[in-house]
């Protein structure tokens, strides 16, 4: 799979080790930054990630940052994007199956980074089969588009 990987300053060190696991599991990883210590605006990246996700460049993306929570909050303000929080394996693979999300978030300062690997390699393992999940995640995109056409009316 072709994943898109961005984090801010406070998950910098967790992308780099990130960016070399989902390598040795054989998908491609593009790197969206953020590029040294020095500090960003998650949101910044989060935009970017989102954006090329909806647009099906990418076929998964992976967000860091302290908590995990501002990227995920920003993503999720790009129509079509079902970002999720996720700190531990079963919510990772729930993410997929349950939720269709096509981007996983993480805080650096929430989790060490070999139970970090072990999330990703669970959330890419995973694979959204609709099912009984597909009119509740329906119901939510339906909700949204709603929205969309209240905000252009
Ligand atoms: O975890 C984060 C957002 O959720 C970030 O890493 C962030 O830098 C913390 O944000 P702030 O400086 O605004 O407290």
């Amino acid at each position: 799979m072709k994943i898109a990987l961005g984090s801010d300053h406070n998950a910098y060190n967790m992308k780099e080790e990130i960016k070399k696991y989902i390598n040795e599991l054989g998908h491609v990883v593009e790197d969206f930054g953020c590029y040294s210590c020095e500090a960003v605006d998650y949101p910044d990246v989060a935009f970017k990630v989102a954006q090329d996700i909806v647009e099906n460049k990418y076929d998964r993306g992976i967000l860091l940052c302290g908590t995990g929570l501002g990227v995920s909050i920003a993503a999720n303000k790009v129509p079509g994007v079902r970002a999720a929080v996720c700190h531990d394996t079963y919510s990772a693979e729930r993410a997929q199956k349950s939720n269709n999300a096509q981007i996983l978030t993480m805080g650096a300062q929430v989790i060490g980074i070999e139970h970090a690997k072990k999330v990703v390699e669970a959330y890419l393992n995973s694979e959204y089969n609709g099912g009984r999940s597909a009119h509740k995640v329906e119901k939510i995109n339906e909700k949204e588009r709603q929205f969309l056409k209240g905000a252009c009316s």
